[in-house]
């Protein structure tokens, strides 16, 4: 099993069934799921995406700024930081919300050696706000943050159960892989996450696997270690 993981949760997802927001019910699940990994010894940082409210690059944004659309993207989410935050707390687990952009009164700033801190004495971190710079993803703050912390892999649970030939979601023909480099994911130009959060990986040689957050129980099997959705390596 894996010591310690960037564990990087889907916006979008935590929507559920309702396409905004977050559902109350959901969000418990994955606390729970989260406190189970937890409990078998792993030392979890999270990045939470905030696709469920607002993305920079959305339609309600083409008229807007993009930096500003992106500020609000970012502020996103710490909303859903804060709400996993609780959810994780309330499970009796020490959990601190970290911001790549300074509110003091809402989360701690992110300090690389403070974070560490944190994971080593079991806390559970999120790292919220992305990177803090416009034009990037809550994905590449993952990679990003997966560096930093040293994570064994970064572990990305989304609305689908892999990496497909093409987007499952407008392809039912589309197939499955169980492994794939970062060169085919940036050659077959595949979405499933932009091309500079697979850059840094690839880069860093940071291994990566994709899987399915609806499904109840996966995020412990990955953390314990076993093969899910598909393993992205060099
Ligand atoms: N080749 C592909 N294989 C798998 N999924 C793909 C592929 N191409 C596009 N996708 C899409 O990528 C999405 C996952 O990445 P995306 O960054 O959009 O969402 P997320 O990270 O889950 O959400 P959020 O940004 O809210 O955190 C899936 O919803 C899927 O439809
Ligand atoms: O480093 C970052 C991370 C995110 N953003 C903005 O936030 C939204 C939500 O993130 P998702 O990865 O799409 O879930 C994103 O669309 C950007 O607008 C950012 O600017 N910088």
């Amino acid at each position: 099993m894996y010591k310690r993981v960037l564990l990087k949760l889907s916006g979008e997802a935590l929507a559920a069934g309702s396409g905004f927001g977050i559902d109350a019910i959901f969000i418990h699940k994955i606390a729970e799921e989260i406190a189970a990994a937890h409990a078998l010894g792993c030392q979890i940082g999270i990045v939470v995406g905030g696709g469920n409210f607002f993305r920079g690059v959305a339609q309600q944004a083409i008229d807007m700024d993009r930096v500003a659309a992106d500020h609000m993207g970012m502020l996103s989410t710490v909303i859903n930081s804060i709400a996993l935050q609780d959810a994780i707390e309330k499970r009796g687990l020490t959990c601190r919300v970290m911001s790549a952009i300074e509110m003091h009164q809402v989360a701690e700033p992110y300090i690389r050696r403070r974070a560490m801190r944190h994971l080593e004495k079991g806390r559970i971190v999120i790292f919220a706000a992305g990177t803090g710079n416009p034009f990037f993803s809550t994905d590449t703050a993952a990679s990003l943050r997966a560096m930093e912390i040293k994570a064994d892999i970064l572990l990305k649970a989304t609305s689908v159960d892999g990496i497909y030939t093409a987007d499952p979601k407008s392809n039912p023909d589309a197939t499955k892989f169980d492994q794939i480099t970062y060169n085919d994911i940036l050659r077959l130009n595949l979405r499933v996450m932009d091309t500079t959060a697979v850059s840094l990986c690839k880069d860093n040689n940071m291994p990566m696997m994709v899987f399915s957050m609806k499904e109840q129980g996966n995020i412990v099997r990955v953390v314990g270690g076993e093969k899910l959705g598909s393993l992205v390596t060099a």
